[in-house]
């Protein structure tokens, strides 16, 4: 079985993305959606972007956002992954020419295979728990709503805590996960100790 990957979103302060990639993080997160306290400055975000090495993965998150914005975001700041996080079609999430993950936002009724069928470009699938806001929301969803046998890449992310992920990972066994507020002191303010706890819970469910 392959390790879990672990990203680590909703970073502000260079010193968090430090931590995080020492920690040994595989993705950071920067948020691009002006009402979230995570939310990230195209100059910020370059100079946050700046600090990851090569082979971990800057990720940039969007919420319905307009094509010009989304644009000014890839001309300023090298991402290499996109997030879109709220009602985008897979037309929509395609016109950039780069890979791409889509949130389905999980509650009872959301059928994620038909979720899927409609992404079908998605490099994967993240499942956050329905929340007003869109995500962050630090709240868990009921992981029973994951299909069995599940056959794209599941990225499992709301309300993931040190304390819950290893018993997330050996329930679900995702090909990634994504934590956000569960490693937080304060709204977009990482905590080294919070980071680092996580991901020995991750290494310590895949054993
Ligand atoms: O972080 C935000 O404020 C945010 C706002 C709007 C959409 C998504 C947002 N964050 C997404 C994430 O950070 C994660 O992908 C995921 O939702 C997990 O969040 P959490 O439950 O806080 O760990």
């Amino acid at each position: 079985m392959s390790r879990t990957r672990i990203k680590i979103c909703g970073l502000t302060r260079p010193d968090d993305v430090r931590a995080a990639v020492d920690a040994g993080a595989d993705a950071i997160g920067l948020v691009f959606y002006p009402p979230s306290p995570r939310h990230v400055e195209l100059a910020q975000a370059a100079t946050l972007a700046a600090l990851i090495p090569p082979f971990v993965t800057t990720v940039g998150l969007f919420v319905n956002a307009d094509e010009a914005q989304v644009r000014r975001v890839l001309d300023a700041v090298p991402l290499q992954l996109l997030q879109f996080h709220g009602d985008e079609s897979e037309a929509e999430c395609a016109r950039f020419g780069r890979p791409w993950i889509k949130a389905a936002r999980m509650r009872p009724g959301v059928d994620l295979l038909e979720f899927a069928a409609c992404h079908p470009g998605a490099r994967g699938i993240l499942v956050d728990a329905f929340v007003d806001g869109y995500g962050g929301g630090g709240k868990v969803f009921d992981w029973s709503l994951i299909p069995d046998g599940f056959d794209r890449p599941l990225v499992l992310s709301g309300g993931l805590t040190p304390d819950n992920v290893s018993e997330a990972v050996r329930r679900v066994r995702p090909w990634a996960v994504d934590v956000s507020s569960g490693v937080e002191s304060a709204k977009g303010i990482k905590d080294a100790r919070l980071i680092t706890a996580f991901i020995a819970g991750v290494r310590n469910a895949d054993g």
